[in-house]
């Protein structure tokens, strides 16, 4: 501290012909206890006390006499810069203070500083009590934090630790007073990194943790710095990502519920199955995703349902869903069909030019139906087509850019295919990203009864008809073993609503594959004499192939009720001598 910030400044000064009674006047108005004494040219010529006042009195003076007579002439004149530490010692009272251009600017009296001291006093406890206040609320404010919070000083020393640190460390061990570098925790390594990299850069670093149990911890340190500039501690937060990341699951998980809900909600989608179950959640777990889906499955499983499905529920579902059968348009209009064509690129193209059906689908979804009758030509195109993610119109110089999610569905064995070099292996790898499965109907019995009765209402309300089913012809929808899949059991529901002549659906209403399908009665064979085995099958599979040839009048529908495909039967026919036109 320097005297100029103890003393009394700009002292009132007495001339030297003043009396000791203007003294005591401007004692008693200023409250001090002593004034330096000036001559006609302003300079200090002594100091006058009240205690030499008192003396003077004592020894004679009266009130009239001059203070020149009185007045302390052995002057102590002190800079103002100077430490206060370094006059103490002296006689405090008479001190007078200059300023560096031998100005008198103060005197440092004993009641002056003991004011000035008091005075500071006071207002370095108020501060002192502001600062307790804040310090006390800081310390609120950092235990009241849901984050685990530590303080280290640049030197690495940890200060402290809140609360939170001690609950998500699971802990009662306390790191403050330790070096960071030899802290007993597990993820000391992570936090040592982001210290030095703060104390480097002087910038926030984090870094994450992944400890046992699937605990996450979210590490990030920030630098505090002084009014200087200067970092002097390092504030280390840790954030408990286990929980986020749990919320964060079962959120998805909910999500997945409520789409699955949805799902089942939807009209065209009805399934009992586990098999069919799997499928759909497939389904809108890949619907999540962008990416390319090969639905696999034979002709009427449903696979375009479920491209429906996973376009409907992916963020794209306000966009367009184009559907292409490749396998229903001839190849040399499959190209201009899928890619379009610019005006006048080949003879009777429209004047204008067209969009392809890959344009068209732009921000939606595309899905190629029966891929597997897509020409090599246009397998390369499209692989192109969906590495690049654009397409060339026929005769189009200028690529167009596609945001097209595709989907492809095949009842093909595309595998096979790529063997025998008819399908392109990176085609193939390109499409089958995920692929889905979709099972037969007659590997999922227990969907044959919930479609059956979604198809008898629709077609019901259809044809403004009540029908029924009675309980035998329930029994022989589940037994059958529907080659065509759901198609055909949509086709027969209608076929039987349209035309059964009675309000309940009963076994005379349906066609005679069906009723073989699941006998009512047990076989019986007749045997009247022992043959060799192989004789036996020759002549039994002669009667049942020209029977069933005779009855159902068409190769498929005979190897449907014998259980084999209809090239199986015609293969078996000849070589059994039956005669069959295919
Ligand atoms: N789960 C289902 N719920 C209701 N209807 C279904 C279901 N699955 C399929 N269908 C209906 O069955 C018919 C055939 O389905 P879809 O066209 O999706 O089969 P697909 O496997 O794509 O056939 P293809 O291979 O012949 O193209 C459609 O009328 C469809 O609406």
């Amino acid at each position: 501290m320097k005297v100029k910030q103890v003393m009394l400044e700009n002292p009132h000064t007495l001339h030297r012909s003043n009396t000791l009674k203007d003294a005591s006047e401007l004692y008693k108005k200023n409250k001090v206890n002593c004034a330096p004494v000036v001559d006609d040219n302003k300079n200090v010529v002594g100091i006058l006390t009240v205690f030499r006042v008192l003396e003077a009195l004592q020894s004679g003076a009266t009130f009239a006499t001059r203070v020149d007579q009185v007045m302390d002439t052995d002057l102590r004149i002190i800079d103002e810069d100077t430490r206060f530490s370094d006059i103490c010692h002296l006689p405090i009272d008479r001190l007078l203070i200059f300023n560096k251009q031998k100005q008198l600017t103060g005197v440092l009296t004993r009641i002056g500083l003991i004011n000035k001291v008091h005075r500071a006093l006071e207002n370095t406890e108020n501060k002192l009590a502001i600062a307790f206040k804040l310090n006390k609320e800081l310390k609120g404010i950092i235990e009241a934090a849901y984050d685990g919070i530590m303080v280290v000083n640049n030197q690495g020393l940890v200060q402290m630790v809140n609360s939170s640190y001690f609950r998500i460390h699971s802990t009662t061990y306390d790191p403050a007073g330790h070096q960071i570098d030899r802290l007993d925790i597990e993820e000391r390594e992570q936090i040592l990194q982001v210290f030095q990299e703060v104390l480097t850069k002087g910038q926030v670093s984090s870094t994450r943790y992944q400890g046992k149990q699937q605990r996450e911890l979210a590490i990030t340190a920030s630098p505090i710095l002084d009014e200087n500039n200067n970092l002097t501690r390092v504030l280390i937060t840790f954030r408990d990502l286990t929980e986020l990341n749990q919320l964060k699951l079962q959120s998805a998980r909910a999500i997945q519920e409520l789409k699955s809900l949805r799902a089942r909600e939807q009209k065209d989608l009805v399934y009992n199955s586990r098999a069919m179950e799997r499928v759909v959640n497939e389904a809108l777990r890949v619907s999540g995703v962008d990416s390319t889906v090969l639905i696999t499955g034979e002709s009427g499983v449903g696979k375009e349902v479920i491209a429906r499905t996973i376009h409907r529920n992916s963020q794209r579902s306000e966009g367009p869903f184009i559907q292409i059968n490749c396998g229903a348009i001839p190849d040399h209009l499959l190209e201009s069909e899928l890619f379009g064509y610019e005006k006048g690129a080949f003879t009777g193209a429209n004047k204008e030019g067209k969009p392809g059906m890959m344009e068209l689908a732009n921000g939606g979804t595309m899905l190629l139906d029966e891929v597997g009758d897509l020409p090599l030509n246009l397998q390369v195109k499209l692989l192109r087509a969906l590495q690049e993610q654009e397409i060339y119109r026929i005769g189009g110089q200028v690529p167009i850019k596609l945001n097209v999610r595709i989907l492809a569905a095949t009842n093909k064995d595309l595998e096979k295919m790529v063997k025998e070099k008819k399908f392109r292996e990176d085609l193939f790898y390109r499409l089958n990203v995920v692929p889905i499965h979709i099972p037969p109907l007659r590997e999922r019995k227990s969907d044959i009864l919930p479609l059956a009765m979604h198809f008898l209402d629709k077609f019901n309300d259809k044809y403004k008809m009540n029908k029924h089913f009675s309980s035998e012809v329930c029994h022989l929808l589940e037994a059958y073993h529907w080659p065509g899949n759901i198609r055909e059991l949509a086709n027969l529901v209608e076929r039987l609503v349209i035309m059964s002549n009675h309000d309940i659906i009963n076994t005379d209403d349906l066609p005679g594959y069906l009723l073989t399908g699941k006998p009512t009665v047990p076989i019986r064979v007749a045997i009247d004499q022992i043959v060799p085995l192989k004789d036996a099958r020759e002549v039994v599979e002669t009667e049942l192939i020209i029977k069933a040839l005779r009855e159902y009048g068409s190769l498929r529908r005979a190897g449907d009720a014998l259980g084999i495909a209809h090239s199986t039967l015609l293969r078996k026919a000849r070589s059994l001598g039956i005669s069959v036109t295919d």
